[in-house]
């Protein structure tokens, strides 16, 4: 059988040569005497389990300690001293942080035991993130009819070169869409090329787009490439094109018909090979309608259309985003924290996001840095919190919810304990296992 491989922290080798001692034959452990060491032992070998001996409530930088173990999706043990368990500095981080602790002298059957429990924790954790892989496509995360409908259409879009238009609130991924484009068509080894239309000074629009000559205007000291020649043989992103002024309208039209660009303070034209992605939040139509927007450059930009679903609309995804981002940012999250609680998800599932993806990210990102918990809560996500609403669910899923609840707050009192849990709930260790495997909790 393979061994199972774990990495040691011990600054002076004294659980080392206990280990060695006991004689793990299952176990094949990759000694680090500094945290740095450690990091580079998970980064290269990507072992499930981490132990780390206590000498001394000193023997590592609290701060080094907790970024190494939120870094790493692995299970952690401490190996300290029984003296240790209740100093005041130490006992609470091995609470927060690590999957479990062993006092020395270290005791075989019970650490073999504890090894195996957390090496398949560990194994599960990241059978589920490898799953995850399959939550959406060309980048982004979603799996609802919504999202796999704009799948299909940039199935097609990437096969052909015309200008596309995408329509959708601020913050639902407009740009990643257009990157997604980018990057999967045949202009992929090409620059993809961004530009915030309403973000740009009117009067610097032209020569940003355009570039301009030496001495073009007060200040041009030198020529200038401008966008549209920055994205030559690549893509270029026009963001908010709603925003760009009527004059300059014309200008864009011009380059978008002709496939040429005059340069500001220059009569030379020249030449470029470009596809222009444009996007919107607002109802281009109705601005061409009331005389915002040039009709003709309207249908130039809009030979493809994609709209993109508010987040609101998306209500199965949310919790797979969540997750993502949760995922994507472990690294600066307070190391306790190890996901999110189901009251937490509902109050997700029933918010409007009028910020869309980035107001999600921004939530979850504010709540893994702030919560004090191990599980985010809705209240860490700045989101009220919707009691169980019994209305619509079957009589088995209001049972899953608050035996969900009931579990997870007992499993968080007594901090994982599961024999604890077991008796305050009044059932075995092993209806508890088994509920617990049912309802997906993640221990
Ligand atoms: N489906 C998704 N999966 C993963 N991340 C996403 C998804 N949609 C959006 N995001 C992320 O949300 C953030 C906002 O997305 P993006 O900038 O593309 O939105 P936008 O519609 O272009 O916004 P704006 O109109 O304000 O420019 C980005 O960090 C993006 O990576």
């Amino acid at each position: 059988m393979e061994k199972r491989k774990g990495v040691l922290l011990d600054s002076n080798g004294m659980v080392r040569a206990g280990l060695n001692d006991l004689g793990l034959p299952d176990w094949d452990f990759a000694v680090a005497s500094t945290v740095e060491a450690a990091n580079k032992v998970l980064a290269g070998s990507h072992p499930l389990v981490g132990l780390v001996a206590f000498t001394s409530p000193q023997s590592w930088s609290p701060r080094e300690l907790e970024s190494l173990i939120a870094r790493h999706d692995i299970e952690w043990i401490a190996i300290l001293g029984r003296e240790l368990l209740h100093n005041q500095s130490l006992a609470p981080m091995v609470l927060r942080s690590f999957h479990d602790f062993h006092t020395l002298p270290l005791d075989r059957d019970r650490l073999v035991m504890t090894l195996g429990h957390a090496h398949g924790k560990a194994l599960i954790c990241r059978s589920i993130v490898e799953q995850d892989d399959e939550i959406g496509r060309y980048g982004m995360t979603g799996r609802c009819p919504k999202m796999l409908q704009l799948y299909r259409q940039l199935d097609k879009i990437v096969t052909v070169d015309a200008p596309v238009l995408i329509g959708g609130e601020s913050g639902t991924g407009k740009e990643l869409v257009a990157r997604a484009i980018h990057h999967h068509s045949e202009r992929a080894n090409g620059p993809f090329v961004a530009m915030n239309c309403g973000a740009i000074a009117p009067n610097l629009i032209q020569s940003e787009l355009f570039g301009h000559e030496r001495g073009a205007f007060t200040g041009a000291h030198q020529r200038k490439i401008g966008n549209v020649e920055a994205a030559n043989e690549g893509v270029l992103f026009l963001d908010e094109i709603g925003d760009l002024p009527l004059d300059l309208q014309a200008n864009l039209l011009r380059f978008v018909q002709e496939k040429t660009i005059v340069r500001v303070g220059s009569t030379e034209r020249v030449r470029v090979n470009v596809r222009v992605i444009a996007a919107t939040h607002r109802d281009l139509s109705r601005a061409v309608a009331e005389g915002q927007f040039r009709e003709d450059l309207f249908y130039r930009l809009n030979v493809l259309h994609l709209g993109v679903p508010p987040l609101r609309e998306r209500e199965q995804d949310i919790a797979l985003l969540a997750t993502a981002i949760f995922k994507a940012n472990q690294h600066q999250k307070s190391p306790q924290v190890k996901g999110f609680s189901s009251e937490a998800f509902r109050a997700m599932c029933g918010y409007p996001w009028p910020g869309n993806v980035r107001e999600l990210i921004n939530r979850v990102q504010r709540a893994m840095v702030m919560s004090e918990s191990k599980l985010i809560s809705a209240a860490d996500l700045g989101l009220p919190s919707s009691d169980v609403d019994a209305s619509g669910q079957t009589l088995d899923e209001v049972r899953s919810t608050v035996e969900r609840e009931v579990i997870e707050s007992s499993l968080s009192r007594y901090q994982n304990n599961v024999s604890a849990v077991a008796r305050h709930l009044g059932v075995s260790r092993v209806t508890l296992y088994r509920m617990i495997d049912r309802l997906k909790i993640v221990l």
